[in-house]
């Protein structure tokens, strides 16, 4: 629609947006009462790219979420979605995203491509081209058999992919994705992987919240982690693996109950070990496969026996831990600062 297009035009963020920006944060704060849940965070997310915002409960992913999809105004700060600013341009911001767990509430008594037709007609298309896009969609999703089954009869995964789905149908230029494979099983998680993928590289941005660290590592073009409302790391995986060290020791103790002393003697020769209470292996990321030998050496001298040590690449979980350790706990749970 020619009019529709140069109005979109004329209300374009000017200045330094570049074009091929999706998501542009700057300085973004957000506080309630006396908790800073977000605080100056900046962030960017190019058209095409996935970008995975990983954090503990309470760091702040679904704060900076509700902000960029403008449920939610940032106390300080401003942001740009698809080119638009969120505070001053939230209904053009809106018509560009999809956002899961939207649709939740899906009609349990429709058929999956009842709820679709519906969701593309309240968006405006044709009942033609409502239909179409939801046979579309729904084969994309491997939703085709089961399309003419009212939803309430689908089970979770199938739901999900539904819901994901429905989040499409408009063609948002820029996708939030909240937790997408949870509670997924392995051919459902691989095929909505594969389907992100592939809308990336037709030019779709993807910000999703995960707390599955190989999710980010496997999806994410880049990782921002986030603590205490804080970005504490942001990059690709191999660079911010690559930042805490090159490789990680994993090591299984003799006896279970020596987790502490060996986490203190490691941190003693300036290592930064974890674990935690329900983990089999101890893990620390050394700066070089020499290290490997401090490691040994340092155990051995706490008088702390080893069943089993393994040399790895670093995880996301080394790296997670190694940031996020570094703001406060009582700040990760989101208590006001003193
Ligand atoms: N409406 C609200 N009123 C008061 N405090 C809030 C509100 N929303 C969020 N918070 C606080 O802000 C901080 C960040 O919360 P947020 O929900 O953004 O974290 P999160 O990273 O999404 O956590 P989770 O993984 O548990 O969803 C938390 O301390 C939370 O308690």
């Amino acid at each position: 629609m020619p009019g529709r297009e140069a109005t979109r035009e004329r209300g374009r963020v000017r200045g330094d947006v570049p074009d091929t920006a999706a998501i542009t944060a700057r300085s973004i704060s957000r506080s309630f009462g006396r908790v800073d849940a977000l605080r100056e965070v900046s962030l960017r997310v190019d058209r095409g790219e996935i970008m995975a915002l990983l954090g503990h409960n309470g760091a702040g992913k679904t704060t900076l979420v509700d902000i960029l999809t403008t449920v939610l105004p940032a106390s300080q700060g401003a942001a740009t979605v698809a080119g638009y600013d969120v505070g001053r341009q939230g209904a053009e911001v809106r018509r560009r995203i999809g956002v899961t767990g939207q649709f939740t509430a899906l009609d349990g008594r429709l058929s999956g491509t009842a709820n679709l037709v519906l969701i593309a007609r309240l968006l405006g298309a044709g009942r033609r081209a409502a239909r179409d896009r939801a046979r579309e969609l729904l084969e994309m999703f491997g939703l085709s058999e089961a399309a003419g089954r009212p939803a309430r009869t689908y089970s979770g995964g199938m739901r999900r992919r539904l819901d994901l789905a429905a989040c499409l149908i408009g063609h948002p230029q820029v996708v939030f994705l909240d937790e997408p494979t949870t509670g997924l099983d392995p051919s459902s998680r691989l095929m909505l992987w594969e389907i992100v993928r592939r809308l990336a590289r037709e030019g779709t941005a993807f910000l999703l919240t995960t707390q599955y660290l190989e999710e980010a590592d496997r999806l994410a073009d880049r990782i921002t982690v986030l603590s205490g409302g804080r970005i504490v790391a942001s990059g690709t995986a191999a660079a911010l693996k690559a930042q805490i060290g090159t490789h990680a020791v994993q090591v299984a103790l003799t006896d279970p109950t020596r987790h502490a002393q060996a986490l203190r003697a490691l941190r003693e020769s300036g290592l930064s070990p974890h674990w935690e209470p329900g983990d089999a292996l101890l893990s620390t990321p050394i700066a070089s496969p020499a290290e490997v030998a401090l490691v040994v050496r340092t155990l051995d001298t706490a008088g702390v026996s080893c069943a089993r040590l393994t040399v790895n690449e670093p995880t996301l979980d080394d790296v997670y831990l190694a940031f996020a350790r570094e703001v406060p706990r009582e700040r990760a749970d989101g208590r006001a600062a003193k």
